[in-house]
């Protein structure tokens, strides 16, 4: 029996700047459903990564493939929408403002727009500008843009920096729920986070791949089997 193609296969990406090689050749699938957290230390590859992944970057190597068909680089953005860490779209805009024109840049109904809001809490700071937001409604309003897209990929660096625990834990049911219909790619700083939301971990470290797979997966690798995410961190990186 033949099995179905992932939905989304990466296979020998590398970047290089200059003599450096901060991508060394990583490979990864994910499938539907799947939310798939990228770790690893400072200055791993992890955003370069998403970067090369999306288009942003120009790879020097390496393929992407969507259910198995090669996605070039210029088409990447069909298929995978990526929220960077830190910005302020239209920042001198009200946040209403800006949700709007996110919607309308995407076709979507003001419903689907009214219940994104709701479920992520924003309604309180509709009127202020983007700019004057705190930066855990500034992290609330990131998602409510990501989440009004339609690409079946969604690629989010730190969704949860700015969150307390309870906040966290609410948009982690969230997301779990965005990926029923999708699949996620996060890159998680805070390992505890990592391990409550994320179905597989891909290690990176010096720009290669330590390690993808479960937590049990990367303990067993790690020779701890019961291990937490922060020891098997600490016993493969270095
Ligand atoms: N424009 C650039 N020119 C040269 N080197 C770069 C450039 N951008 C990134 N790098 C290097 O690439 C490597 C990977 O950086 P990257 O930002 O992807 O790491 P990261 O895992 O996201 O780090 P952090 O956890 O600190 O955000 C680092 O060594 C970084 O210094």
């Amino acid at each position: 029996m033949t099995q179905a193609a992932p939905l989304l296969s990466v296979r020998g990406m590398i970047k290089r700047y200059g003599e450096a090689t901060v991508l060394d050749g990583v490979d990864f699938d994910l499938s539907p459903g799947e939310i798939l957290g990228i770790i690893g230390p400072n200055g791993a590859g992890k955003t370069t990564l998403m970067e090369c992944l999306v288009g942003l970057l120009s790879a020097d190597g390496g393929e992407v493939r969507l259910h198995g068909e090669p996605l070039p680089a210029a088409r990447r953005r069909e298929a995978m929408f990526y929220l960077p860490d830190g910005i302020a779209p239209w920042s001198d805009q009200p946040v209403w403002r800006a949700t709007g024109l996110f919607r309308e840049l995407h076709g979507l109904g003001a419903e689907r727009e009214a219940t994104v809001v709701r479920r992520l809490e924003l309604k309180p700071v509709l009127a202020k500008r983007v700019s004057e937001l705190s930066k855990g409604y500034r992290r609330r309003l990131l998602l409510v843009l990501a989440l009004l897209t339609p690409q079946p990929i969604l690629i989010l660096d730190e969704p949860f920096d700015g969150f307390d625990l309870r906040q966290t834990l609410h948009v982690m049911d969230l997301l779990r729920e965005v990926a029923a219909e999708r699949a996620l790619i996060l890159s998680i700083h805070q390992l505890k986070d990592a391990e409550r939301i994320c179905d597989r971990l891909l290690l990176l470290d010096a720009g290669r791949r330590l390690g993808l797979g479960t937590l049990a997966d990367l303990a067993a690798q790690a020779g701890a089997a019961h291990a937490d995410l922060e020891e098997v961190f600490l016993g493969l990186t270095h």
